[in-house]
């Protein structure tokens, strides 16, 4: 059996964990069409590629279908409450930085900061008859980063792309995402609060503590692991 290596299936993070591999002698290709989401891996012997949704990469990791795995800190904290039991980070890879962050209409002037942001929960409550609704992917990162902040008067709505433009559809008051350049925010009318950064992200090599590794796998794990660290 060979040792898995999980990579997401498409889009910059795939592109950019190819560059980072091959720049230390490990290269990672698509077997097949495009569309085909299998892989080969040369340069180091034992090791298959298994392509993978970025989102799925920690729970395959956490159930031990594959032994490494890239993707990005924010999806490894959202998933995985316990997840410095089940993974280890072996290397952020330098990309897909990116910061989760709570966001609210521009045209909201008085508030900047999560205290101003539970005051405006609490009046949004008795005006509307309904709790403020802030639509995420995050649920797990934003519950506790806002039971942290003292801010209870609200309920999250799962929002799985696009989330940006659910203020604008009146799904929800406000949003909590990743932002990078700030472009998507700044084009939906929508504003970062002063202290509403949750999590700062980047793309990231994971091993699986928990996955079972034969002395085959282990000896692969070794070969890639003096690769990665020793060149590039
Ligand atoms: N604008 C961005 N700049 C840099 N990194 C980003 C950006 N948007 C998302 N990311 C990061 O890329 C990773 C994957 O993001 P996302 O969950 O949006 O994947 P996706 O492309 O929708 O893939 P899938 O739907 O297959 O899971 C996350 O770790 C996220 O932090
Ligand atoms: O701050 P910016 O540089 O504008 O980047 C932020 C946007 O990038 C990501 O979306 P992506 O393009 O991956 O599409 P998605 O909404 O389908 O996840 C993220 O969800 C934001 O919408």
């Amino acid at each position: 059996m060979t040792l898995k290596l999980g990579v997401p299936s498409k889009g910059r993070l795939m592109d950019k964990t190819f560059d980072w591999f091959e720049k230390r002698g490990v290269r990672l290709s698509r077997s097949g069409a495009s569309r085909e989401y299998s892989g080969r891996v040369d340069g180091v012997d034992g090791v298959s590629l298994v392509l993978l949704s970025a989102g799925e990469i920690p729970r395959e990791l956490s159930a031990g279908r594959i032994h490494l795995g890239v993707t990005g800190t924010d999806l490894v904290h959202d998933r995985l409450p316990l997840w410095e039991q089940q993974l280890e980070e072996v290397a952020p890879l330098g990309f897909g930085q990116a910061d989760l962050v709570l966001a609210v209409p521009r045209a909201w002037v008085d508030v900047d900061t999560l205290d101003d942001l539970d005051a405006a929960a609490a009046a949004f409550r008795a005006v509307h008859g309904h709790r403020l609704r802030i639509a995420t992917k995050y649920h797990r990162l934003v519950r506790e980063f806002l039971r942290r902040a003292g801010v209870a008067d609200y309920m999250l709505v799962d929002s799985q792309g696009a989330t940006e433009g659910t203020v604008k559809n009146e799904t929800a008051e406000a949003i909590a995402d990743i932002t990078s350049t700030g472009e998507t925010l700044r084009a939906n009318h929508l504003k970062l609060l002063s202290d509403g950064v949750i999590l700062r992200s980047q793309a990231t090599l994971w091993r699986s503590r928990v996955a079972a590794t034969s002395e085959t796998q282990r000896q692969a794990l070794a070969r890639m692991f003096e690769q990665v660290h020793h060149s590039g």
